[in-house]
């Protein structure tokens, strides 16, 4: 059985964070477990609260995995403030740590900082370099690296000067962009070409947690011994399913589908 672990927040309402993640290793039939950095309030509606767990209980939290379990993949998602991303970076350092998908989780659909402003340093500076990918959307993207983003060329550029930071493979993401193609369109580079994944664009509400499920179905698909490349692919026609899916469970931003036989009739799980 293959193991990966989520680093993020959690989400009462089970759309994103943790939730999310669990629920996507799960229906890629890959072992779930969780390092819960920051508890928060929330619903489809907004944020009410948020609770930073101590650095103390994260490291003692990653050490409980690492000290005893074989970890496949690793994701990363709200990680709140500068000294829980610190303390991730050191204890991550100390173990032989592979497949790392970083998503720089900063504000919620409905607003939200999920990460202090002053934080973004410390995110560019100690996580980054220890990824294999990197999945900002196009605001996040714009926040790393100063470069307005309206167009692909815009992504390309936005890419590579996150690649300059460190990490082995950038993938921004285009659902925020109203591209006249009426595509959603992620493009990746690894420092020598781009790959482009596209989908149609869905008409819905319900994209909570779309970016937290699409790092775990990486992650996922990493651990389970994919490439980058194909492990984008693999992710990219999951998020779809999920977002061909999704529903509403309250008055606002509804979660996305994660559900074993949808993804099997789809022929994405190996068995
Ligand atoms: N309305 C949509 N239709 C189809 N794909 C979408 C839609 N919105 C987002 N996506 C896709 O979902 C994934 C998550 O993207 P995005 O919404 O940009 O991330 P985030 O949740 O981090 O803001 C990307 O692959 C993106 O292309
Ligand atoms: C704990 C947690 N992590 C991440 C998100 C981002 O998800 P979204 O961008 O869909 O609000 C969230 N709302 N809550």
């Amino acid at each position: 059985m293959k193991k990966a672990l989520t680093i993020a927040g959690s989400d009462t309402c089970g759309g994103a964070g943790i939730q999310a993640d669990l629920k996507t290793f799960s229906a890629h039939g890959v072992y779930g477990m969780s390092v819960i950095t920051a508890v928060t309030a929330q619903n489809t509606q907004g944020v009410f609260g948020v609770l930073d767990v101590t650095v103390d209980i994260i490291e003692k939290q990653i050490d409980a995995i690492f000290d005893d379990i074989d970890v496949d993949a690793v994701k990363i998602g709200m990680v709140s403030q500068t000294d829980t991303i610190k303390t991730i970076a050191s204890t991550l350092k100390k173990y032989s740590t592979k497949n790392i998908v970083l998503d720089p989780v900063m504000i919620s659909k409905s607003g939200y900082d999920l990460l202090k402003p002053e934080a973004k340093e410390a995110l560019i500076s100690e996580l980054i370099p220890l990824a294999t990918i990197i999945t900002p959307n196009a605001p996040e993207a714009e926040v790393i690296t100063g470069i307005k983003i309206e167009s692909i060329q815009d992504m390309e550029e936005a890419a590579k000067k996150i690649y300059d930071l460190g990490v082995e493979n950038v993938l921004v993401k285009g659902g925020h962009l109203s591209l006249e193609s009426k595509e959603a369109i992620d493009v990746l580079y690894n420092g020598q070409d781009f790959r482009y994944y596209k989908s149609p664009i869905i008409e819905t509400k319900n994209t909570h947690g779309t970016g937290c499920t699409l790092s775990s179905a990486i992650a996922s698909n990493l651990a389970l011994g994919n490439n980058i490349e194909r492990s984008v692919e693999l992710a990219k026609s999951y998020i779809t399913i999920a977002i061909e899916n999704s529903f509403s469970i309250g008055k606002g931003v509804g979660p996305t589908h994660h559900f074993y036989e949808l993804y099997k009739k789809a022929g994405l799980l190996s068995e």
